[in-house]
């Protein structure tokens, strides 16, 4: 009966015979085909430009398909200026066709060019079925792209056709449009499905143009990372998560993210730092890369004052959490009444330290947590602000659509942080609401409880919004995966052995391939065939450290785009790929910039590691979508015979 019913909801769909047919037809084509190019990125950080370029070069997959295809024809600069080309079309035909002095030469450019980039759509669309391409194509030149493409060369006439279009556009003037089309549908085709593995957000300058592309990107997932997750926290309207955000975009100088891209005024933040703080502590100042920025010292005065009444804020209402809910253990991180008001110092585990530069001039050192007035005022604001900013609404509308805590795909699980372990390597048991949770069904709750959070904004509920700033900084967060966050310490003490925040022992555990293939068991994956990939931590590879961890079963991706972390890493870090052909690691070098690669045509320099062959070019057959073609194959199977028998009747009217 459920079936029938099913059934005729698919016979609107296909009302007829004939077009299950075609339908069936068109299924089995596409699961013959080799398996789509999967692209891992993760740690972004605002980067946007570095971003941009490694999503436009396709982490190196854009060479290597000029390359192969142009090997016997083109030199290397050839090579590297067609790159370029398909990187910045806009950028780069300006300044080629600028240098030129006559139409004729500008024509032959064109010419070349557009044989260049025809031969290369052809060969990066050959793995799909022209259905697939033809819903790639821009429609303004649907009509042209798909002669061009699926036109053979072979016969006289034919050829005369095809150099016939390709006059035509550039008689028509509409070459420099028609190039920039032609390189971003190479750059679309060259990736099929792309997985950003978290932390799209702080630290850089620009994380809102990252999802405004993603949200225009043709397919993607997104894990979500720590410092996705204090954002949408704070998009929630979470008060805490809200000091956090704004305290680190004070901190990393990207305070105009908020009042710029997103337009939420900072006035009364401003009023309150002015109004209190007039000494600062140096270890406020903004983390800025001098030789880029000059500030004078008003201006980064204003800064640090803002960002230590954050900091402040932020500091009172993790301490009101931390009583509240006893059960995330975090007592230890309650700071402000453990200080000495009078003394300026602290009590850390039975002993005392001095507070540098402290200054807490609204602090009440009776009552430590409560906001005085103008910071109540200065939260009041900010929450109403982040929960009414259409624009950042819908960047984490965008997050929770695509996004989710860990992502199983293709065999392959996909997550930012660490599955919580003990020091034995089993996992580590969570009480949460009275529930205790480990492994997979720990990153499930956690993920209800956002979505829960998420879908009613107007009135979140508390325990809610707890989990989430938890999410962001509790020692069993799968996404923090630290012992604690001494944001505190870092500002006020000058033992160094303070600062530390020590990894859990899942970091340890990953380096044995014992323990990925439990995690890739706990999350229902086959543990022969499977991967893990992991973002958030940057990997030394100046001290030599691997990212291939687990014999190989588990790989750490972190982008290494935050420009902060590469003095630490010593590279920029790493993207994944992962086509029919086996998984290949690529390796960056920094990012010189956008201009450097454009006009001294300077890309990331990567070398390849593999990860793994297949023995057999792997088919779409053989992926997720191919058991799901599979499956849409059954139904059709089923809904013909009803046909047949006469259950359901065809629809033929549109055919009489
Ligand atoms: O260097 P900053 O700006 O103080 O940030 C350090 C904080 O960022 C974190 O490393 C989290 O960010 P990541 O996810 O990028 O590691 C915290 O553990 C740490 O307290
Ligand atoms: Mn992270």
């Amino acid at each position: 009966m459920e079936d029938i019913k099913y059934l005729e909801l698919l016979a609107k769909e296909f009302p007829t015979s004939q077009s299950i047919i075609t339908e069936t037809i068109n299924l089995k084509a596409i699961l013959n085909l080799p398996k789509g190019t999967e692209h891992f990125i993760s740690d972004v950080h605002g980067e946007y430009d570095a971003f941009q370029h490694v999503l436009r070069n396709g982490s190196g997959n854009i060479k290597n398909k000029i390359k192969s295809t142009f090997r016997n024809q083109l030199s290397q600069e050839e090579m590297i200026s067609l790159s370029t080309l398909i990187y910045y079309p806009k950028e780069k035909i300006k300044l080629e066709t600028q240098a030129m002095n006559t139409d004729l030469e500008r024509a032959s450019w064109y010419h070349q060019i557009l044989e260049q980039l025809i031969e290369l759509a052809r060969v990066t669309s050959s793995k799909y079925t022209r259905s697939k391409v033809r819903k790639s194509i821009p429609p303004e030149f649907s009509y042209i792209i798909e002669e061009l493409l699926f036109t053979s060369t072979k016969h006289k006439n034919q050829l005369n056709y095809y150099e016939n279009i390709i006059e035509t556009i550039i008689e028509l003037d509409i070459a420099d449009q028609f190039i920039s089309e032609m390189c971003y549908l190479i750059q679309r085709l060259t990736i099929d499905h792309l997985h950003v593995v978290g932390d799209i957000f702080d630290r850089g300058p620009a994380p809102d143009k990252i999802m405004d592309d993603l949200m225009d990107y043709h397919s993607v997932d997104i894990q979500w990372g720590n410092h996705d997750i204090l954002w949408m926290g704070a998009a929630c309207g979470s008060a805490v998560c809200i000091a956090n955000v704004v305290r680190i975009s004070a901190r990393y100088d990207n305070l105009d993210i908020l009042e710029e891209s997103y337009g939420i005024s900072l006035r009364p933040l401003v009023n309150l730092a002015d109004k209190y703080y007039d000494k600062i502590n140096t270890q406020y100042l903004p983390k800025i890369n001098q030789e880029e920025l000059s500030y004078d010292e008003n201006e980064l005065r204003q800064m640090a004052k803002m960002q230590q009444a954050m900091a402040i804020i932020q500091f009172k209402l993790e301490g009101e959490i931390i009583q509240r809910r006893p059960e995330f253990e975090m007592t230890d991180r309650l700071v402000l009444n453990q200080i000495n008001y009078e003394q300026n110092s602290i009590m850390i585990d039975g002993e005392n330290y001095d507070l540098v530069e402290a200054y807490f001039p609204t602090i009440n050192p009776n009552d430590p947590y409560t906001l005085n007035e103008d910071e109540a005022h200065v939260v009041e604001h900010l929450v109403k602000l982040f929960k009414e900013c259409d624009k950042l609404q819908q960047h984490m509308d965008f997050l929770i659509a695509k996004g989710s805590m860990y992502l199983a795909y293709n065999d392959n699980l996909l997550y930012h942080g660490c599955v919580p372990l003990t020091k034995d390597g089993d996992f580590l048991k969570v009480e949460l609401d009275g529930e205790i949770l480990s492994g997979k069904v720990l990153f499930d709750k956690f993920e209800q409880a956002i979505r829960e959070a998420y879908h009613q904004k107007t009135k979140s509920s508390v325990e809610n919004l707890d989990l989430i700033w938890y999410l962001w900084t509790g020692k069993t967060s799968p996404l923090f995966g630290k012992d604690k966050m001494t944001t505190f310490e870092r500002y006020y003490l000058k033992e160094k052995n303070l600062h530390k925040e020590h990894k859990n022992p899942y970091y340890k555990l990953r380096e044995e391939e014992k323990t990925c293939r439990n995690i890739l068991k706990e999350f229902g994956l086959d543990d022969d065939k499977g991967h893990i990939i992991n973002g958030h931590t940057p990997i030394k590879e100046r001290d030599g450290e691997d990212p291939m961890k687990g014999n190989n079963k588990l790989i750490v991706i972190d982008g290494g785009f935050s420009k902060a972390y590469q003095r630490t890493t010593g590279i920029a870090g790493y993207t994944l790929l992962y086509n029919s052909y086996g998984m290949e690691l690529a390796v960056h070098q920094s990012f010189l910039g956008k201009l450097q690669a454009i006009t001294n045509e300077e890309d990331i320099l990567s070398t390849r590691r593999i990860v793994f062959k297949e023995n057999d070019r792997k088919r779409v057959l053989e992926t997720d979508i191919g058991a799901n073609l599979l499956e849409q194959i059954s139904d059709l199977k089923k809904l013909m015979s009803a046909y047949r028998l006469g259950l359901i009747k065809e629809n033929r009217s549109t055919f009489e």
